[in-house]
């Protein structure tokens, strides 16, 4: 797929910029804190309709103005398409496609697929399980657009759960217990379809990280990913997941009364990374980290290229300089003329002339794009 054109309308701190994409490659040069990571971000809304950086609508509206607004056209193998997000202090975002109205937010994704590397996912490895939970449902709904519409489902009846929970603790009305049965069932039906997506996708992540990393690595060390649902997950089948998930969270239901909050599902799961065995986080070093977080990136370009049939775009923000010399030339190598690529840096010195030679240079100040 080949992103043409971007335009962005009073998001962050660009006021009315449009930039066309004249290569496959596109190096943002700027000093800090200039709109470089902004531009991407508004790239990696149109894909996810999510935020690497957790911002919030009303942080991406520029400051004193009530609406954004993103647009981009994109070529695909099917065709050209237009894609536009708005945003609103006050009022829910919309998004259209060939400036059609979408509603379910699963129909917008999946036109656009990008992946976003940055010093942010270093959190990957050193964070908390949110974070590595984060980073695979944005990778689940760009690999199945219906995921977005469960998790929006599970979300829903664990807030709805947990609301039941606080106020039958404050009220001390122990025998609603038989209404929490409707919750239960609800967040099991959401849950299980969570967890068995998130199981087979790992499941066809791990290999191919794994052999990046082996290639980064020098073959010495060996990567693995597995989920680890809080429920047990003996076989994929959603019939046993449900029966397991149902039995755990009707064993821990006074202890949930108690805390006043759901303590069994996947929004408490892990994502375990291990090298050579050990936990990566306890083990790695900040250059092993990095080798890691650059393998799981490689791998979920190569499987979202896999599953769509098509390349998706690649954004690195400000990342090379993270890497060292051999890193660099391997995420370098592997993008080739592949991937349409979106680069930020503070210098240029990072890219070989060749590299320079074949790629289109923007320089970005306070909000401006000059090219
Ligand atoms: N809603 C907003 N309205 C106006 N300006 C904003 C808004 N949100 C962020 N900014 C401005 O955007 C700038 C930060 O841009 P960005 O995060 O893209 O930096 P960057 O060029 O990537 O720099 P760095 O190299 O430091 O990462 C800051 O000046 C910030 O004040």
């Amino acid at each position: 797929m080949y992103l043409k054109t971007l335009h962005l309308r009073q998001f962050r701190n660009y006021q009315d910029q449009k930039i066309e994409f004249t290569a496959p490659k596109t190096i943002l040069v700027g000093n800090n804190a200039q709109g470089k990571s902004n531009f991407l971000e508004a790239v990696e809304l149109l894909a996810t309709l999510r935020s690497h950086r957790l911002a919030r609508d009303h942080d991406l509206i520029r400051d004193g103005d009530a609406i954004a607004q993103i647009n981009a056209t994109l070529e695909r193998a099917l065709g050209i398409s237009d894609l536009t997000l708005t945003l609103h202090r006050h009022a829910r975002r919309s998004v259209a496609i060939n400036s059609e109205i979408v509603r379910r937010q699963m129909d917008f994704l999946g036109v656009l697929n990008a992946v976003e590397f940055s010093s942010l996912d270093l959190e990957l490895v050193r964070g908390s399980p949110e974070n590595r939970r984060n980073w695979l449902d944005t990778l689940l709904i760009q690999l199945e657009p219906v995921y977005a519409h469960i998790l929006q489902q599970y979300n829903q009846v664990l807030r709805q759960r947990n609301a039941f929970l606080k106020k039958s603790q404050e009220s001390g009305v122990r025998s609603q217990e038989s209404q929490l049965s409707i919750w239960d069932a609800q967040l099991v039906t959401a849950g299980t379809r969570l967890i068995i997506r998130r199981d087979r996708a790992i499941q066809r992540l791990a290999p191919i990280a794994a052999g990046w990393h082996a290639s980064i690595s020098g073959s010495t060390e060996v990567l693995q990913i597995q989920y680890a649902p809080n429920v047990p997950l003996a076989k994929n089948h959603a019939e046993e997941v449900q029966q397991a998930f149902l039995g755990k969270i009707q064993q821990r239901t006074a202890s949930e009364l108690h805390r006043s909050t759901t303590l069994v599902g996947p929004h408490r799961d892990e994502v375990k990374l291990s090298i050579n065995q050990k936990p990566a986080r306890q083990y790695g070093s900040q250059g092993q980290q990095r080798t890691l977080v650059l393998a799981l990136k490689l791998a979920e370009l190569q499987l979202i290229e896999e599953v769509i049939n098509e390349s998706p775009l690649l954004l690195l923000d400000d990342v090379l300089a993270e890497l060292d010399p051999f890193r660099q030339n391997q995420l370098l190598d592997a993008i080739q003329e592949r991937f349409q690529t979106l680069i930020t840096t503070t210098h240029l010195g990072a890219f070989d002339s060749q590299w320079l030679k074949s790629s289109q240079i923007l320089y970005v100040r306070t909000g401006k794009i000059i090219n």
